[in-house]
């Protein structure tokens, strides 16, 4: 299946589950692999037929950052849902990363796929 990818997408969000978590913004990293035939915007060199990953990254920020939220579970599933339905995408892959929120590891995240 061709694939539409956006990599490090940076959204700094209320997100949490503690008190003090919903007084700051705290930075999410995302990766969306996204399921698109890219054959009918390669073959006329056709924007209108691409998946535009900036409008979809613009879109992910807004989604994210419309309400608090506390679950990145609760992110993921709502990314997934915005690609598919708003999108028309057959398949998505969420990647959600919260590199702050554990002192002893790199990064923490969750990760899911939905489709159609
Ligand atoms: N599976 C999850 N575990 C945890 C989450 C989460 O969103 N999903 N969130 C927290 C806290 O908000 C944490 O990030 C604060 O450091 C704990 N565990």
């Amino acid at each position: 299946m061709d694939k539409v990818l956006i990599r490090g997408l940076r959204v700094d969000t209320v997100i949490g589950i503690y008190e003090w978590e919903k007084q700051l913004h705290q930075q999410l990293q995302i990766d969306l692999d996204i399921g698109w035939d890219n054959r009918a915007a390669a073959e006329h060199d056709d924007y209108s037929k691409a998946l535009c990953y900036d409008t979809v990254s613009k879109r992910v920020v807004a989604l994210i950052t419309a309400a608090p939220i506390e679950l990145i579970e609760t992110v993921a599933e709502k990314v997934a849902a915005c690609i598919l339905n708003e999108f028309q995408a057959p398949w998505v892959r969420v990647r959600i990363m919260k590199p702050g929120a554990v002192a002893i590891a790199d990064n923490v995240g969750v990760e899911i796929e939905r489709s159609r």
